[in-house]
């Protein structure tokens, strides 16, 4: 089978040919990018570049098609285009390019989620089953695992994407665009400094950091240190972010997708997590990480052979299209990321490993290998500390939580009571979840969020159900905090049950029951924010 893929949701005019029959499964593409001569990416400036390239790379690959063909025409079998998401001008001239193409063929048209893309030609190459991916682009930073035949958010920014974050600072600092190579140059040089390091459960942010990078130029920061700073941290989230999916769902493999993803600091602090948990770990060659039509060939290909074509009336452009709104047409309804997990003896957690004596458990942050020594050090005491006391001081707002027996904040270690059978996630009941609810609206109340709130972070099964984990929480009265603590909860049923509405519904009475409407008010925009800005 041969596919015709085009890509060109923002920067990268690419066409390129997929041929499975090919003896070394070879993936032709052939890229003209945009390149602003000021600023960041103009959306009618890019719309012109698609206009004038798109045509001209697709010639390139039509070419190339009647090369490699024996019949002297192309042979193409489907055309397949980014659908979404990216800026609606590129996207229409792209979706206009596919459709006449595939009624010149005389082929079918294919319409290719360009972040579900991304993902899949790391699972593609690497062979992985059901891996977690975590996605690192330019207008995106999220984690996606498959389950029940769609793509589950598991976690992703609640402001803008990774690369994005990244091009505004070196847009302030006078670079040209794109800033990621430069700020990953530049960061070779530099000495670690300290930025506001921003993790919510599986979400994260990258406003706060954005703005005390800038700050620190302004103040006349060495810039090279400055972007060694937020390399460390930015890297260091996105890699902590992907642990956490990785033991939530209890997955052992990870891929890589995004134009970020070519940067050699953040393959290697996944690469070092990842061999720390006995993970494996895939990242695609930067051809294939940043934004190219060979990977929508790819997808475009397995999508087809699905029969998940589209008729020419029904293919309009999506610059919103999420990756969770796909029906994933090719792959198995028993595949999952989500596996039980297998647990002999000691434990080993997103931060910590666990070990069982007696009725006493033994928490311990050890280093971190893939995070700056200064910002691993920084976050093991602090979570430390904020975990023993916000454990305690929750069983005094009426929360179950486990006694603090021992606290040894130079070692980061602490001893608790053992309380429950299993994690909420092994026994994902609705009256459970309503306990749930109930607790954070009493955490709430009092000034307390928990940071981390997940179905691994619950205990269930014995006399009440139990609150673990408070190591990102933190006192704040702010409604926002409160109802991304509410999303993070929310996400992790989301990523992981089968039938997630009755269970959400169940933990909103339980919060509604003892919380503020407000919170609940509030969560509905937060779940709507930070995509695709
Ligand atoms: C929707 C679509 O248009 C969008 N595409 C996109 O953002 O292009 P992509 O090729 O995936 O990523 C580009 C980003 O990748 C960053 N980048 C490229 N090389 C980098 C490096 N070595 N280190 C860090 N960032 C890098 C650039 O600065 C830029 O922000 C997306 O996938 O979100
Ligand atoms: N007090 C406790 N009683 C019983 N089991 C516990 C207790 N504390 C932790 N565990 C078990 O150990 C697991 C990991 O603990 P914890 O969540 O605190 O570690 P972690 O490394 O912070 O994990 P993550 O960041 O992935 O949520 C829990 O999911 C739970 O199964
Ligand atoms: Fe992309």
């Amino acid at each position: 089978m041969r596919v015709l893929g085009i890509e060109g949701t923002a920067w990268a005019a690419s066409a390129a040919l997929f041929d499975t029959e090919a003896e070394d499964d070879s993936i032709f593409i052939d890229s003209d990018p945009y390149q602003p001569e000021s600023g960041g990416i103009h959306p009618r400036e890019a719309a012109e570049h698609m206009a004038d390239a798109v045509p001209a790379v697709v010639d390139s690959v039509l070419s190339h098609a009647v090369e490699t063909s024996d019949a002297g025409s192309p042979e193409i079998d489907a055309v397949a285009f980014s659908r979404g998401p990216g800026l609606g001008p590129c996207l229409r001239i792209v979706g206009t390019a596919a459709r006449s193409l595939a009624q010149t063929l005389d082929v079918p048209l294919v319409g290719v989620n360009h972040m579900v893309a991304h993902l899949e030609i790391g699972r593609y190459q690497s062979g992985f089953d059901s891996p977690v991916c975590l996605n690192a682009s330019g207008a995106n930073a999220h984690l996606l695992g498959y389950h029940n035949g769609r793509y589950r958010v598991l976690g992703e920014t609640m402001d803008t994407g990774v690369g994005n974050s990244i091009d505004k600072f070196t847009r302030h600092v006078g670079w040209s665009h794109p800033g990621g190579p430069k700020v990953e140059q530049a960061a070779k040089d530099g000495e670690y400094v300290d930025l506001p390091y921003v993790v919510k459960g599986m979400d994260f942010s990258f406003s706060g950091i954005m703005s005390a990078a800038k700050q620190a130029y302004d103040d006349g920061e060495d810039v090279a240190d400055i972007c060694c700073g937020l390399q460390e941290t930015i890297f260091g989230m996105l890699t902590e972010v992907a642990e956490r999916a990785l033991s939530l769902t209890g997955t052992d493999e990870l891929v890589l997708g995004g134009g970020v993803g070519q940067n050699e600091r953040l393959r290697e602090m996944l690469a070092a997590m990842c061999e720390e948990r006995g993970a494996e770990f895939y990242a695609p060659d930067p051809r294939f990480l940043r934004d190219n039509a060979g990977m929508i060939a790819v997808l475009g290909a397995k999508m087809y052979e699905a029969g998940d074509t589209l008729p020419i009336s029904e293919s309009s452009i999506d610059p919103n299209y999420r990756p969770d709104q796909v029906p994933v047409t090719w792959r198995g309804d028993d595949e999952s990321v989500a596996r039980a997990v297998t647990d002999s003896g000691d434990i080993r957690g997103a931060e910590a490993t666990v070990s069982f004596e007696g009725d006493t458990v033994v928490k311990r942050r050890l280093p971190k290998t893939y995070r700056h020594p200064e910002l691993d050090a920084r976050l093991r005491k602090e979570r430390t500390v904020a975990e023993a006391r916000l454990t305690s001081e929750a069983r005094r707002a009426g929360v179950s939580t486990p006694l603090v027996r021992d606290v040894d904040v130079q070692e980061s270690t602490i001893s608790f009571q053992h309380v429950g059978a299993c994690d909420l996630a092994e026994d994902l009941t609705a009256d459970a979840v309503r306990d749930v609810g109930t607790h954070l609206g009493r955490l709430h109340r009092a000034g307390i969020v928990h940071g981390d709130p997940t179905t691994r972070n619950v205990r269930v099964g014995g006399e009440f159900v139990q609150l673990i984990d408070f190591g990102l929480g933190f006192h704040t009265g702010h409604v926002e905090d409160h109802a991304m603590d509410l999303h993070v909860f929310e996400q992790s049923i989301e990523g992981t049950a089968d039938d997630p509405e009755p269970l959400r519904e169940a933990f909103e009475s339980g919060y509604e029951a003892v919380g503020d409407d407000d919170v609940l008010a509030r969560l509905r925009t937060v779940e709507g924010r930070g995509r695709y800005q």
